[in-house]
Parts: structure tokens; C-alpha cells; sequence
């Protein structure tokens, strides 16, 4: 369970000497239940970015408590956020962020490799996922002999393969097709059902958000449960 209270957070902008003080953030307070798929919607500069980032401990808020099971992560240095990040979270961004000089296999060992796996234990467990995300033909490919749904399909097996219990998706379908969009929106969906993991979506599209289990709407720094719709 995810459970954020009161988060506020500022940027300061402007030259020196004539800085003021930009509220993204104005006293944000939602749950996530574990097992869950949550997107937060909302237009471009509405804040999602900067609380993803909140959340995941790139960036400490100025004020706020956030309780990430039993740990109070808004009280973590950057080291314990670190720490936290690795063994909790998985990414998935809008533009893949695969490493283009290594093949689809190689990109999702790579966290294994870094984390000290045996080369047996990585074998197994990337062809595994792999074959759980429908890439095994492709493995042996880099990234720019890829389709976009490809890619994106590696980039989520790289972020199960340390077994995280939550993952944030930054405008997952972003960059793709409808049909593609639709493809990665169902695995995600499987995924959260066989494995368990929550998943927290954030997206300017309202129809990627309509397929989350609940959806709240980011407007001017503000966070709402549920649907409704301001004007464009
Ligand atoms: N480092 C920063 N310094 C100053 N202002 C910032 C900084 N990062 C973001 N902002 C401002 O904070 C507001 C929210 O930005 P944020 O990136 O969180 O929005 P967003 O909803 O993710 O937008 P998008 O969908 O375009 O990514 C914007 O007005 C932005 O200009």
C-alpha cells in the first residue's frame, strides 16, 4: 500500500534576484492499494511528472509524508532512496530508454548483471520473461531492428526481471499505434493479474487512463479520484 499525505511541492523560477516561488504540488493525499492499476491523468505541466518523480525518490518534496508499505520513503536520504528504488521499483518510460548497443536479450539482463546474478541464474530468468512478454524470436535483436511495441515489450521485461513489487509507466503507449497501444495496455493488465504487481500509469490520454482499476485526474496541482473531465 502506497499512502501519500498532504505532498506539497515548489519549483523556484526566474533570474536571480527576481525568483518566484511555482506551486506544482498543493497538498496531494490518495492511497494505492497493493495489486493495483492506477493511472494519474492529466494535462501536459499539471504536475504528474513531478510527483512520479516524488514518488520514486528522484525528488524530495517540501513537504508531505509518503508510506510505501512499512517504510516512511519521505523521510530517506538519497541513499536509502537508492536502495529503496532497486529493490521496489521497475520503470517503463514513453521512449523505451533501451541501450542501443545491446540486443533485446542483453538489455534485460543488464539489471542482473549489475546486481551480481550468476550468468545460469540470468539465462533462465531472462528467457523466462522473454517468453512471458512474446519476444523470444526477437532476442538476439538491438533495439533499431525493433517495432515500438517490440521495444517497449523488452523495456518491460527488463523492469519485471528484478522482481519489483510496483512499477511505474511514464506514457507507456506514448510513442505508439493504437493497435500496439492496446497490446501493451492488455500485458500490462496480465501481468498485474498473474504476478500481482501494482502498476502506477501516468498519462495525458484519457482512454489509456479509462483502463486502469481506478484513475485520479492531476489539474493545476491538484489530485481528484475519478472521472471527470475539465475543458481543454
Ligand atoms: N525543475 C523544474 N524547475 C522549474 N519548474 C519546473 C521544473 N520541473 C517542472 N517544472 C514546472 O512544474 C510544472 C509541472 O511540470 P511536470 O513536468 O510535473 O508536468 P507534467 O504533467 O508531467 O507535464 P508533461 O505531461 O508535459 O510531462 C510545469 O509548470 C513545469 O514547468
Amino acid at each position: 500500500m502506497i499512502h501519500v499525505q498532504e505532498l506539497t511541492h515548489s519549483f523556484k523560477i526566474g533570474k536571480k534576484g527576481k525568483e518566484r516561488q511555482v506551486p506544482v504540488l498543493k497538498g496531494l493525499s490518495f492511497k494505492i492499494n497493493e495489486g493495483e492499476i492506477v493511472s494519474i491523468v492529466g494535462r501536459s505541466g499539471s504536475g504528474k511528472s513531478t510527483l512520479l518523480h516524488i514518488l520514486a525518490g528522484f525528488l524530495k518534496p517540501d513537504a508531505g509524508i509518503i508510506q510505501i508499505g512499512n517504510a516512511r520513503t519521505s523521510a530517506f536520504n538519497e541513499t536509502e532512496s537508492a536502495k529503496f528504488r532497486l529493490d521496489h521499483f521497475g520503470f517503463i518510460f514513453q521512449n523505451f530508454q533501451l541501450m542501443p548497443g545491446l540486443t533485446a536479450f542483453e538489455n534485460v539482463e543488464l539489471p542482473l548483471k549489475l546486481a551480481g546474478v550468476t550468468k545460469r541464474e540470468r539465462r533462465r530468468k531472462v528467457k523466462q520473461l522473454l517468453q512471458l512478454v512474446g519476444l523470444t524470436e526477437v532476442q538476439d535483436h538491438y533495439p533499431n531492428e525493433l517495432s515500438g511495441g517490440q521495444q517497449q515489450r523488452v523495456s518491460i521485461a527488463r523492469a519485471l526481471v528484478t522482481d519489483p513489487p510496483i512499477i511505474f509507466a511514464d506514457e507507456p503507449t506514448g510513442s505508439l499505434d493504437s493497435e500496439t497501444e492496446q497490446d501493451i495496455l492488455l500485458l500490462i493488465q496480465s501481468l498485474n493479474k498473474s504476478r500481482g504487481i501494482t502498476f502506477i500509469i501516468i498519462t495525458h490520454d484519457d482512454t489509456v487512463a479509462e483502463t486502469a482499476d481506478r484513475m485520479y485526474r492531476m489539474h493545476d496541482g491538484e489530485l481528484t479520484e475519478g472521472g471527470v473531465v475539465h475543458a481543454i
